[in-house]
């Protein structure tokens, strides 16, 4: 199946050697009560890359996204079955340290979520959690986390201001300032772009290009155009089953399920 293009984006290159798998889900099961949302799911999420989850509404992308860090452990009834390997170990195992864990695997929602306090303190109320820094040291990791974030030009100089009272394209690089901010090793995105205008999204795809150097990088989005441009690494999924998982060149290029090709070509979804 050849699916090219003449106007298709080209995915970030993969770079040279062997690719170290940072994330392992193994045979995960996924239930909300007696209802299974993910049908024993096998997948890598390799270091340093972008990995993109795509698939119709329901089949599960956000369910997944939501095992990796085990924020589902915060609501009732909902239970993972199988393994999630992050650096080896097990983070579904009953005895994990949940603060430890989303420190390490940080997530950016949908819609931006910034604290009502203000655009200091969004950044610095995370790292207290986890470090004690002296006033220099926590202003070095504010100023550090928001230039990161592309965002420290447009704030510097309102610091004090409420993070409420920026624009949606702000507030969601603040939110990822605030994730970076407590230095993980993964980062969750969970349709990042989903309420932003088309110039923020383009800010918020140039953020994820670069701090892909740094960290391992999940991105469920419904725009095929998104995920062509910012990932490397693509997951499509249908019904809770993971269908295909390739290189991103190759599965909009040529997708060796006939499900991925209706997808990617607005057959269905
Ligand atoms: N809190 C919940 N309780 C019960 N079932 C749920 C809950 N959240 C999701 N589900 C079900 O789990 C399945 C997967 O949902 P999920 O939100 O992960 O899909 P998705 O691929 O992210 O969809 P979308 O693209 O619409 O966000 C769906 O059948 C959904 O109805």
């Amino acid at each position: 199946m050849t699916t090219q293009s003449a106007t298709q984006p080209v995915p970030p290159a993969i770079p040279a050697g062997p690719l170290t798998e940072k994330v392992s889900v193994r045979n995960l099961k996924f239930y909300y009560g007696n209802s299974l949302a993910l049908k024993g799911i096998n997948l890598p999420l390799y270091d340093r890359i972008v990995t993109a989850f795509i698939g119709p509404s329901g089949c599960g992308k956000s369910t997944l996204l939501r095992v990796l860090n085990r924020m589902y452990d915060l609501y009732p009834g909902q239970r993972a079955e199988g393994e999630v390997l992050v650096d080896g170990q097990n983070v579904l195992n009953p005895g994990q340290d949940l603060n430890a864990l989303r420190a390490k695997v940080g997530m950016v929602f949908q819609k931006p979520t910034p604290f009502p306090m203000s655009i200091y303190d969004n950044i610095a109320f995370g790292v207290r959690l986890y470090e004690s820094l002296n006033k220099a040291e926590m202003d070095e990791r504010v100023e550090s986390s928001l230039r990161r974030a592309a965002i420290w030009d447009e704030v510097k100089d309102k610091l004090g201001a409420s993070g409420q009272s920026l624009s949606g394209g702000q507030q969601q690089r603040l939110c990822i300032a605030r994730t970076v901010a407590v230095k993980p090793e993964v980062i969750l995105f969970d349709e990042p772009c989903s309420a932003l205008d088309p110039i923020s999204t383009s800010k918020v795809e140039e953020l994820i290009d670069e701090l892909k150097e740094d960290y391992t990088i999940a991105i469920v989005t419904h725009n095929m155009q998104q995920a062509a441009r910012v990932s490397q690494f693509t997951a499509f999924m249908y019904l809770g089953e993971l269908v295909e998982f390739a290189e991103t060149t190759k599965i909009f290029t040529a997708p060796q399920d006939k499900r991925t090709q209706d997808y990617i070509t607005g057959r269905f979804g």
